[in-house]
Order: structure tokens, then C-alpha cells, then sequence
């Protein structure tokens, strides 16, 4: 019998993330793109719209989706794993149905998708599922037979995560005055969601108060911190804090945010912050601009010292990382008993497969890649 290649049965892997403008006359379409149907208040697409044009209406994240789709490509062919590499977006070109049209008509019958988000929850989660399903039906109306498509578990507990992440939280301390270093607080940071998202976040078994993604970043804070922890000597005190919030201000969404959260302990007397955006795989635009923009000049004002640290990127161990969940799928899908399943931490590794009623939808969808 001819021996399988390594990724079989997939036969392709999708790159699926949330897209930016490219240019100023991109910025608006794409912000409708985005809040299409999600009551978000036009004095908060504004603001965010002038985020973009602080930038020159450019979104870092294409041009970091980019680097990523070539180190991965890179990392495939350094280590002989023969498996083409797709790139779509949910909210800007490439988009979605586009690229999954190219797929069908290159022939590919079977893909395992990667979105840029590590976390369970109905934006990083659900809501790709739904984009998925939305494509693979405009095909069928066009008569075009889609791939089959499987969606990566969850890997924000994996060490191709989570190791980059401490190295960045070792070198940002490292730019703090000495005399701040060893009393410096981390503020792990992460998207704030609704709380009635986050409650319903992950399998339904979980659901409740803050459910899996605030129980997942939790989990990676504090292996982050206690790595930093050994690898220094210091135990320094951390929390998992919010930003980005959106959403009409009369519903609850995670808190605190880290503004609020650098005045506390400021006026706590702390000397120094590292803010880690733990909730993020690239510096795009709530990197940039909540982050070293804003938080940054909340800091200034403060005269607290503050320090940011690296998300992912394209980092050769995330990339390596990605090449052995594309693997372990690949083997589990082709029943491989015993195939190893890599995850730090106490919460073990995510299902391959997203249960029913997990990550719910306000009003209910058509999901592809999952249970229901
Ligand atoms: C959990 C989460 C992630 C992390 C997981 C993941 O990475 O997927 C994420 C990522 C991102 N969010 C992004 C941009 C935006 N998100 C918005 C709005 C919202 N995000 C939400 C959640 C998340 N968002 C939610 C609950 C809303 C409210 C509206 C809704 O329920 O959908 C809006 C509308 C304006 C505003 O309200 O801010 C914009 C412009 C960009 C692109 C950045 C760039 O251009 O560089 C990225 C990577
Ligand atoms: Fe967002």
C-alpha cells in the first residue's frame, strides 16, 4: 500500500482571519463589514474609523497575515510537509468565498482551517464557523462543489503560543528602568466581549461566569506568569485585564479595562506595568492603538512606567506549533491511535470538534466545521 503523506487526509490548510482596510477609502466599507447587522453605535465607528486614519487607513493585520501565510508556506517546505496554504478574510479582500472558490476549483476536497484567534468565543470561534458555512453555500448556489472543512482546535494553550509569549514578557522587563524591574506588575490583556458572550463561551457544560474564555486566558496568564516567575526569581503579582470594548454602554462587557486598571495600580502605588495582549496573535490595530497608543498615553499622564510585550507574530515556534496541531488533526482524522495531543497548563488540549451549543450566536446560524 503507498504510504500517506503526512497531512492526508487534508489536502490543503486555510488561513482565515478578520481582514483590514488597505487605504484610506477602504476604511468605511470595512467598518460596515464588520459591525453589519451587530448594533454597534456610529459614535463608536468614528472613533474607531479615526483609529485607522491615524494609520494612514491601514490595518497592520493583512501585512502580518502575509508574513505569517509565507512562514508557514516556508516552515511546510523546510520540513517536507507537502500541504498548500490558502489565505481568506471574513471582513476584507482576500475574502472568504473567494479564496475557498480558488480551493474548489484547484481541486481541494478536504481542508483544515486556522483562525488567527486562540480562543474559544463566538467572535474568534462561532462566528468564523458561520463565515465558513456562508461560503460553502454561496459556492453550492453557484454550482461549485465545496471542499469539506475542518476547523484547528483551540491553541492558546500550546507551547508554540504560549513559549514565544513568555520570552516577550522576559524582554519587555528588560526594558524597564532597573530600579522599577523586580515591583513591576503584569496586566494581561485580552478583547473585552459581552458578558453574556463570555459566559456562553466554550461547550455548554462550562457555561457561566466569564465560561471559556475568560477561564483559557486565566489559564495562559498564569502559566505566563509563572514561567516569568522561575525564569526571574521575582514573584511579581499579575491580573487579566480588558480592552477594545465596543458595544452600546448600557450592556455589560468585560472588565476592567486597562486604563482603568493602569489608574488603580498607579494609585496602589505600583512602580512599573508590563501590559501582555495575551488575547491576540499579531500587533494589529487594537495592539497599535488601544495598546501603544492609548493605554500608553493613559501611562504617560500617570507617570507610570509601562511596557508592552511581543504577541506571536510569525514566530518560528508559533509556526512550528501550527505544523504539529495541523499534524496531530491530520493523524486523529486518519484514526492514529495514541497520537500525542501537546497543552500546558490545567486545562488539557480543546476539542477537535466544537460540541453543540457551544459559543451560541445571538440568533442562530448555519455553522460548518462543527457539531452543530
Ligand atoms: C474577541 C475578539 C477578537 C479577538 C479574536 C480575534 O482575533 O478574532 C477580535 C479581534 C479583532 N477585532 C478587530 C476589529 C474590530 N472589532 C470590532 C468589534 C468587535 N470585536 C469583538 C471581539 C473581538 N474582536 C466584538 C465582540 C466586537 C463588537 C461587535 C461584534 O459583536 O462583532 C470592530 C468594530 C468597531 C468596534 O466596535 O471596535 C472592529 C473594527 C480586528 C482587526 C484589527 C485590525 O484592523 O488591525 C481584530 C483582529
Ligand atoms: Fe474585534
Amino acid at each position: 500500500m503507498p504510504e500517506l503523506p503526512p497531512a492526508a487526509p487534508y489536502d490543503a490548510l486555510l488561513l482565515l482571519s478578520f481582514g483590514g482596510p488597505e487605504g484610506p477609502d477602504d476604511v468605511v466599507p470595512f467598518l460596515e463589514n464588520v459591525t453589519k447587522g451587530r448594533g454597534i453605535p456610529r459614535e463608536r465607528l468614528e472613533e474607531v474609523g479615526q483609529h485607522y486614519f491615524l494609520y494612514g487607513g491601514v490595518s497592520p493585520i493583512n501585512a502580518q497575515n502575509r508574513e505569517l501565510l509565507a512562514a508557514l508556506r516556508k516552515d511546510f517546505a523546510d520540513t517536507g510537509l507537502d500541504l498548500p496554504v490558502y489565505w481568506g478574510n471574513r471582513n476584507w479582500a482576500p475574502y472568504l468565498t473567494d479564496t475557498l472558490r480558488e480551493m474548489a476549483q484547484d481541486g481541494r476536497k478536504r481542508i483544515l482551517t486556522l483562525v488567527t484567534s486562540a480562543y474559544a468565543s463566538y467572535s474568534g470561534c462561532r462566528q468564523y464557523r458561520e463565515n465558513l458555512a456562508d461560503a460553502i453555500e454561496t459556492l453550492r448556489a453557484e454550482g461549485i462543489e465545496p471542499p469539506r472543512v475542518d476547523k484547528l482546535r483551540h491553541y492558546f494553550n500550546h507551547p508554540g503560543f504560549v513559549e514565544p509569549m513568555v520570552e516577550g514578557v522576559l524582554t519587555a522587563l528588560q526594558e524597564l528602568p532597573e530600579s522599577v524591574r523586580d515591583g513591576a506588575r503584569i496586566a494581561f490583556t485580552t478583547h473585552s466581549i459581552p458578558t453574556s458572550a463570555a459566559d456562553t463561551s466554550g461547550p455548554v457544560e462550562g457555561h457561566g461566569d466569564g465560561g471559556a474564555y475568560v477561564a483559557q486566558h486565566l489559564d495562559v496568564a498564569r502559566i505566563i506568569a509563572g514561567r516569568v516567575r522561575e525564569a526571574t526569581g521575582v514573584d511579581r503579582p499579575w491580573e487579566l485585564v480588558y480592552q477594545s470594548r465596543s458595544g452600546a454602554p448600557h450592556i455589560p462587557w468585560l472588565e476592567p479595562d486597562i486604563c482603568d486598571h493602569l489608574e488603580d495600580v498607579h494609585g496602589a502605588g505600583a512602580p512599573a506595568v508590563v501590559m501582555a495582549p495575551i488575547g491576540f496573535v499579531s500587533d494589529h490595530m487594537e495592539v497599535v492603538y488601544d495598546l501603544d497608543t492609548e493605554a500608553k498615553a493613559k501611562a504617560e499622564e500617570l507617570g507610570l512606567p509601562v511596557v508592552r510585550s511581543a504577541t506571536v507574530g510569525a514566530d518560528p515556534r508559533f509556526v512550528a506549533g501550527l505544523r504539529e496541531l495541523v499534524l496531530e488533526r491530520a493523524e486523529a482524522e486518519r484514526g492514529v491511535p495514541g497520537a500525542e495531543r501537546c497543552a500546558l497548563g490545567a486545562l488539557g488540549p480543546s476539542h477537535d470538534l466544537c460540541p453543540a451549543g457551544c459559543c451560541p450566536a445571538r440568533t442562530p446560524k448555519p455553522a460548518a466545521a462543527g457539531t452543530d
